[in-house]
């Protein structure tokens, strides 16, 4: 047993009253990546040109096959041949907003799941306005950071750090999270130390993940990829795949912390230990919980 997986070990180990994560979330969670890795589902991403990299390799480490396909044009001929769809604001030009408004009305036309990554929503006036629009078309999950949920939720422009979140802690985005799914009928995720998830009246929190994981570019954007993945494989239990993803991905970047020196060797260690990710380490790691 590695050092990572006997610690896991202590602090999920089911011993009755004192353990708040219930015990069906590790079965649950494996189940789809086994599932994935299975299946491996074919997924379209319109995403910013810092991520296409790590999304990618996110993708097929977890088993699934990415496409990093965003051109108008070939929409029509490539999107129905997908699984899912992520689309992904975060280096936005007016020319990108047609493929990305057509790919998301193909996918509901054709009942197929998409997932939204509204980075920096409230930044400017055109990336709310565009995030909005999107809203509209009806994602089968929203993930962001705080910042970019409260701006959503209230249809404002509002603080953040560039494409970080400007809030501390995603708790304080719980009540734009849950009114935000009200309102677009979305299952919304929030990224933090503890990941929240919510269908507007259900909220559990996802307590996975290493703080190191903030300082990789595009772990957010790379973890909406993944969330597209999972809910492609049961796209009627949205929730239950995005915190499953959340935690899949939050266990990769713990494993993958006991090898890094740093973010940039956490980065490869976390892609390495998301492809390696095995039934015994995933079980003993999964925390999530009801909130
Ligand atoms: N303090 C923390 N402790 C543990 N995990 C964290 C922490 N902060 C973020 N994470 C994890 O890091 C990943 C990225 O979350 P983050 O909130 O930084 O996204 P983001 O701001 O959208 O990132 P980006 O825009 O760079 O893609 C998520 O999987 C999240 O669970
Ligand atoms: C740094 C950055 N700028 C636009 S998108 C992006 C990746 C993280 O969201
Ligand atoms: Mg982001």
């Amino acid at each position: 047993m590695t050092e990572a997986t006997s610690s896991a070990t202590q602090h999920n180990d089911n011993d009755g009253e004192s353990n708040p994560y219930p015990a069906h979330w590790g079965p649950t969670a494996w189940t789809l990546l086994a599932d994935l890795r299975q299946r491996c589902p074919l997924v379209q991403c319109l995403t910013n040109f810092v991520s296409m990299d790590m999304a990618a390799n996110t993708l097929i480490a977890a088993g699934a096959s990415p496409a990093m396909i965003h051109s108008l044009g070939e929409i029509p001929d490539f999107t129905p041949q997908t699984h899912a769809l992520c689309v992904n604001v975060g280096t936005l030009s007016p020319s990108w907003v047609p493929a990305m408004k057509a790919a998301a009305e193909l996918m509901i036309k054709l009942g197929k799941p998409w997932v939204l990554d509204p980075v920096s929503a409230g930044a400017s006036g055109f990336r709310l306005n565009t995030c909005l629009a999107l809203v509209g078309l009806k994602p089968t999950v929203i993930r962001g950071n705080g910042s970019e949920i409260i701006a959503l939720s209230k249809a404002s422009l509002g603080a953040s750090k560039g494409v970080e979140s400007a809030h501390g802690s995603s708790m304080d985005a719980l009540e734009a999270a849950k009114s935000l799914a009200k309102s677009s009928g979305s299952v919304v995720a929030v990224s933090g130390a503890v990941d929240i998830v919510t269908d507007g009246n259900r909220v559990v929190g996802v307590h996975n993940g290493v703080p190191m994981m903030q300082k990789i570019a595009a772990t957010g954007c790379a973890v909406t990829a993944l969330i597209a993945a999972f809910v492609a494989l049961d796209p009627s239990h949205p929730l239950e795949a995005t915190a499953s993803a959340l935690s899949v991905f939050g266990i990769a970047g713990e494993l993958g912390m006991v090898l890094a020196k740093g973010p940039a060797s956490l980065r490869v260690h976390l892609i390495d230990s998301l492809t390696a990710l095995d039934e015994a380490a995933l079980l003993s790691r999964v925390r999530i919980a009801d909130m």
